[in-house]
């Protein structure tokens, strides 16, 4: 039988020298759809993003048991690291350009797989940036240095340079929470509009973000999962008092 979700975890546990941040996570995330991770403070939402691209091995002392698959291969022993990023790319809560310029953010991903040709290369770095809604704001200085851009723009440009090195999968760990309401809300317009060609997790903090951008939903708390199901449902009729407790702000 075909499987239908190419990314999913299977009892992940992961341990921070003796803390345990992840127990037993067992997670399909479906194709071409926004899965968020909502939760408390500390209940592993970022640790569990970080597990699907291996950003965790940066960290000492982590380690993880379990399997984490993308397009059936195990990312932690079948897959090389700079294969998995390229495929799995992330946007960070904080908006974090190269100090450089704008087109060189982001040809700088797609010259390090390969691409020389420069008319490949401003190809890429337009569609990338048409991709990301950023274009029309820029295309006239592209030479110049991206920490010139606003917050938003710098956020729309890290999403620019994600999709530069094609990836399928984009994880995003609290993307706007830096941001002002009117970036905030261009950068959900621009999440609904990528889930047509990539597949979303995101972390967030606002339950009112996650309602209206995602189509999963999974509660996490104390790095177990509680409910994972289509966000109007966890929403409207969470099966568990925990989840509810946590949407309609009773604790947290
Ligand atoms: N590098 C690290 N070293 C040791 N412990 C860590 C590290 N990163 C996270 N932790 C611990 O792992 C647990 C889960 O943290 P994580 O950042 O994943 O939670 P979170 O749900 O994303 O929290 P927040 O919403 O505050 O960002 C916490 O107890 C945290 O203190």
């Amino acid at each position: 039988m075909e499987k239908k979700l190419k990314l999913y975890t299977k009892d992940l546990n992961l341990f921070y020298g003796s803390t345990q941040a992840l127990k037993n996570v067992t997670v399909d995330i479906e194709k071409n759809k926004v899965t968020a991770l909502i939760g408390p403070s500390g209940c592993g939402k970022s640790t569990f993003l970080k597990t699907l691209n291996r950003m965790n091995d940066l960290v000492n002392n982590v380690k993880i048991t379990g399997k984490v698959y993308l397009d059936g291969l195990n990312v932690y022993d079948q897959l090389d690291v700079v294969d998995l990023r390229k495929k799995v790319g992330m946007v960070f809560q904080k908006p974090n350009p190269f100090p450089m310029s704008i087109y060189e953010n982001i040809a700088y991903g797609p010259k390090i797989h390969g691409i020389k040709s420069k008319s490949r290369l401003d190809e890429i770095v337009e569609k990338s940036l048409i991709g990301s809604a950023l274009w029309d704001e820029v295309k006239d200085r592209l030479k110049q240095s991206a920490l010139g851009l606003s917050g938003g723009q710098q956020q729309r440009l890290c999403i620019a340079r994600v999709l530069a090195v094609e990836p399928e999968v984009v994880l995003m760990d609290e993307p706007t929470s830096a941001l002002d309401p009117l970036s905030t809300l261009k950068i959900e317009d621009l999440i609904d509009e990528l889930k047509e060609s990539y597949t979303i997790v995101i972390v967030t903090h606002n339950m009112q973000q996650a309602g209206r951008i995602s189509d999963n939903t999974a509660f996490f708390l104390h790095g177990q999962i509680v409910e994972y199901d289509e966000t109007e449902k966890i929403f409207s009729m969470p099966s568990d008092k925990r989840t509810e407790d946590y949407i309609t702000g009773r604790f947290g």
